[in-house]
């Protein structure tokens, strides 16, 4: 039996927007609608030839669900629009402490017109805030500590590319152990620019704010970035009275390839859900998963 594949829309054609396509067109039950960029079509990269590319959404037809794959700080003003034309929508919202007040915005918006919003999935947040409720539940007295890297940090590099003075920008993220981490940002300067003011413009702002930074002006972002990072994640607790036991989880990543396929996971589940704006851990992870649901439990459980 042929299933209606479902359309998806990738808005945005950065680092996360080109993996997103990528793992759309590797996903046996999706199409593309369209891809929405800022200048629409001008400038179109050779790998779009074959899809639709436009300035705004409302060009595109029967678009189920829209991968937001753009600056974090954009997220919320996309989503707002687009759950607004009752069509789902996801991001990789990495904000950590504004992740519950942007599920509050979205909520009612998405109950008013029937859509669904899965928002903060990537890895962190995303995949890692999975893991790191299951290992919760495994020893519920405990600590658990998310270490980074060393890798580059999308989040925090697009953070720092917007600051005014920066061409391009790289950040490096290197673990210090049990959950601290010191930002490496290197930063190529536009004409003119100060790398004091730059410094100064990127150590202040809440994505770098509480952690050692460092800013280095370099002639060319190109020539040191690897966008590879990684996790591990340990907790040592106590199950039921137990003491001691100890858990991780560890993953070496291309960074942007890792998101966009959590991305069309994701919305791929945003087709399962009830009307409502959630996170990864309120989702049942198999609806993340392609195929029939009792082979997959067949198979998994
Ligand atoms: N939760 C997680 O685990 C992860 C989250 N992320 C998040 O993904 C976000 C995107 O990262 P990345 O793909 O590297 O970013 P890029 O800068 O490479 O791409 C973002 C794209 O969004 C579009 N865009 C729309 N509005 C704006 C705007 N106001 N300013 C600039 N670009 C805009 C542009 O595409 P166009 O020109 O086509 O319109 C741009 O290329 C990051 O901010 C990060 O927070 C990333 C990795 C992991
Ligand atoms: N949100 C991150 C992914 C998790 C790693 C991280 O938070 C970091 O390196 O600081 C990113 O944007 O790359």
């Amino acid at each position: 039996m042929n299933m209606k594949k479902i359309r998806a829309v990738v808005v945005g054609y950065g680092n996360i927007g080109r993996y997103a396509v990528q793992a759309l067109e590797a996903a046996p039950d999706f199409e593309i609608a369209g891809i929405v960029r800022r200048n629409g079509a001008d400038n179109k990269p050779m790998e779009l030839a074959p899809y639709t590319v436009v300035k705004n959404i409302k060009e595109l037809e029967n678009v189920d669900v829209a991968i937001l794959a753009t600056p974090t700080r954009s997220c919320p003003e996309y989503a707002k629009e687009i759950l607004s034309l009752g069509i789902n929508t996801v991001d990789s919202f990495d904000i950590h402490t504004s992740i519950l007040d942007y599920r509050a915005q979205l909520a009612p918006i998405c109950k008013e017109h029937q859509s669904v919003s899965v928002i903060a999935a990537g890895w962190d947040p995303g995949s890692d805030s999975i893991v790191r409720t299951l290992m919760q539940s495994l020893a519920p007295k405990g600590l658990t500590y998310t270490n980074f890297g060393p890798g580059m940090s999308m989040g925090h590099s697009v953070c720092a590319r917007g600051k005014a003075g920066v061409q391009n920008a790289l950040s490096m993220t290197i673990p210090l152990g049990e959950g601290i981490h010191r930002r490496m940002v290197y930063v190529e300067l536009e004409d003119g620019a100060k790398i004091e003011n730059v410094s100064k413009l990127i150590k202040e702002d809440p994505y770098f704010a509480n952690d050692e930074t460092h800013v280095f002006a370099v002639p060319s972002v190109d020539a040191v970035r690897d966008m590879g990072h990684g996790v591990h994640l340990v907790r040592k607790g106590v199950s039921g009275k137990t003491q001691n036991q100890h858990l991780e989880f560890d993953m070496s990543i291309n960074n942007p390839a890792l998101t966009g396929q959590v991305l069309v996971n994701v919305a791929r589940a945003s087709m399962r859900q009830q009307p409502g704006c959630y996170t990864m851990v309120e989702i049942p992870v198999i609806d993340m998963l392609a195929g029939e649901r009792d082979e997959l439990i067949g198979h998994l459980v």
